[in-house]
Order: C-alpha cells, then sequence, then structure tokens
C-alpha cells in the first residue's frame, strides 16, 4: 500500500500521480485493477450518484457508507475521504468527531478539507493528531453559493496571489498533498513547482504532480453536463440504456425468461400438489 511518503517520493521523481474517484466496491474494485495511485471518496458523490444539484446535502454518515464501500473494493490503495460542507467549522471537537469516524469507522487513509482560512489551523492540529490531510483550493464546491457558481478561480493578480499564498500555509501547515480544481494552468504551474507537496490537479492543466477525475465523468455514466476540463473516455450510459431497453421489451415480448433461467421441481411432487387440489 503507497504512503503518504510514497506520493511526496513520486514528486521528486516527476512521475505523475494519478487519483479518481469512486463511491462503491465495484467502481473502487476497477481502479484497484488499473492501479490507480490514490482512491477519493469525493463529496461530489451527492451529486453524481445522490442526485442533488451540489456536494451541499451531504452528510459525514454518507461518507462514511460509501467509504466502507469502496474500502472493501479496494483493499491496497489509499483511500482518501472529503469532509463534507460544515463538518469542519463549527469548532474542533466535532471536526474531530467526523475526521475519527471517517478514519476508524470507515478506513480511510486520509481526509480531504476545503479552503483555507481557518481551515489553515484545523489542518494544522488535525495532522498533529496524526491525521494525514490532503488541501483542496481553488473552485471549491462546497462554498458554490458564495462563489456564485463553478467558476474558474485565480484569474485576476490578487486572487492568484491570494491562491498562491494559501497553498503555501497549507503545506506550512502539513497537508502532505493539494488538490488544485479549475484554476488557470500557468498559475497551477507555479504552486506546483513552489511546494514540496504533491499537487493534484483538476481542470488545473498538465503542470501539476498529478490529476483526479469524478469516475462517472471518465467512464460517460449519468453526468449530463461535464465540465471543459473533463476527458471522456467511454459511453457508459449508452451502454446501460441499451441493456435495460432490452430487458423491458424481452419481457413485454415474453423472450426472457427463457427455459434455461428456470428452476423446475420433481413430478410426483408436483402431481401431489395437484393430487391435492379441491
Ligand atoms: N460530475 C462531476 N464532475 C466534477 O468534476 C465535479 C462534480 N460533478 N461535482 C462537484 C464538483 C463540481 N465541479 C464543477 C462543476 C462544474 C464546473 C463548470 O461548469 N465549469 C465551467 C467553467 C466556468 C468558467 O468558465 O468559469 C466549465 O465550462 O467547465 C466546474 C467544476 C467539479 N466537481
Ligand atoms: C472534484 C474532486 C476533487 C472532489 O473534491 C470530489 O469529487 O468531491
Ligand atoms: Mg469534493
Amino acid at each position: 500500500m503507497k504512503t503518504t511518503a510514497t506520493f511526496k517520493e513520486m514528486k521528486r521523481e516527476k512521475e505523475k500521480i494519478t487519483m479518481m474517484t469512486a463511491y462503491d466496491a465495484p467502481s473502487a474494485k476497477h481502479l484497484e485493477q488499473a492501479e490507480v495511485d490514490m482512491i477519493l471518496v469525493g463529496d461530489s458523490l451527492g451529486m453524481v450518484v445522490l442526485g442533488y444539484d451540489s456536494t451541499i446535502p451531504v452528510t459525514v454518515d454518507d461518507m462514511v457508507l460509501h467509504t466502507k464501500a469502496v474500502k472493501r473494493g479496494a483493499r491496497n490503495t489509499f483511500v482518501v475521504t472529503d469532509l463534507p460542507y460544515l463538518s469542519y467549522h463549527a469548532d474542533l471537537t466535532e471536526t474531530f468527531v467526523n475526521a475519527k469516524r471517517l478514519m476508524q469507522e470507515a478506513g480511510a487513509n486520509a481526509i480531504k478539507l476545503e479552503g483555507a482560512g481557518e481551515v489553515i489551523e484545523t489542518i494544522s492540529k488535525l495532522t498533529t493528531a496524526g491525521v494525514p490531510v490532503v488541501g483542496h483550493l481553488g473552485l471549491t464546491p462546497q462554498s458554490v453559493a458564495v462563489m456564485g457558481g463553478y467558476k474558474v478561480q485565480g484569474k485576476e493578480l490578487e486572487d492568484a496571489r491570494a491562491l498562491r499564498e494559501d497553498a503555501h500555509a497549507l503545506e506550512a501547515a502539513g497537508a502532505f498533498a493539494l488538490v488544485l480544481e479549475c484554476v488557470p494552468d500557468s498559475l497551477a504551474a507555479l504552486i506546483s513547482e513552489e511546494l514540496s507537496i504533491p499537487v493534484i490537479g483538476i481542470g488545473a492543466g498538465a503542470d501539476t504532480d498529478g490529476q483526479v477525475l469524478v469516475y462517472h465523468d471518465v467512464i460517460g455514466y449519468g453526468s449530463a453536463h461535464v465540465p471543459k476540463f473533463v476527458k471522456t473516455y467511454a459511453n457508459v450510459s449508452d451502454v446501460i440504456q441499451e441493456a435495460v431497453d432490452q430487458y423491458v421489451h424481452d419481457v413485454k415480448s415474453r423472450q426472457f425468461p427463457e427455459d434455461k433461467h428456470r428452476f423446475t421441481m420433481n413430478e410426483e411432487v408436483l402431481a401431489g400438489l395437484y393430487g391435492g387440489r379441491e
């Protein structure tokens, strides 16, 4: 199993880090089979699995349930789990209770927190307590209502400078990696070069230390709208639709089930049943 040290070493060796989300056992199994370096149980599960239109309604219980499923499907892959909306801000005790649930109860290998500001101090305390933490800057979906939509971040000089400072502060606080979402590629390149911890980009260009994408986006499953930064490698939705359409058709037209799909019973037992009929 890889560790936080492996990822720092990969950065030093300039080996790209692959990360992808998973939310259940079968998807996690595919990622482990592909030797993905890290699995993210993202709170994006609220959107791609639970049908919400943002990550805001996702709970710690949701994250625990899906992390357990992912760990069962990928026992030997490093799993990072998102702390969801308002589960790490109100007070430190509550943050620690939530982090403890993800680590002990669900079996996450690390947790991810969005943002900077007061979150930096929280990350420092969690790291000191032995919890490996991934930071997340740029487009932080839990703040969608504050940002006023899913928009590219750090385009203006002031925003870019603030983002760069936050990235350095996260590294200083002890985060072992940083997810950088939806920022101009040259800003992501600069931050990746300046930090010694790995920077995993999503919509952050080619010069970060690694890449992360949402499982459903990669396989073309479900999402009606895919962001510009996504590369879709298959169209699983079409495959599924064809299969379920065919099933419905076969039942209606009596083409399913066939003899080979049924269970039979002993003739004498059957005769006994009919014989006993009034
Ligand atoms: N399916 C899915 N994929 C994701 O990558 C993802 C989620 N869901 N849910 C949680 C967050 C939300 N994310 C998003 C959602 C939308 C855009 C988006 O529409 N971006 C615009 C850019 C707008 C601009 O130019 O400022 C785009 O066209 O890509 C970006 C990130 C990333 N995450
Ligand atoms: C988009 C990635 C980085 C994420 O946080 C998620 O999937 O929830
Ligand atoms: Mg997330």
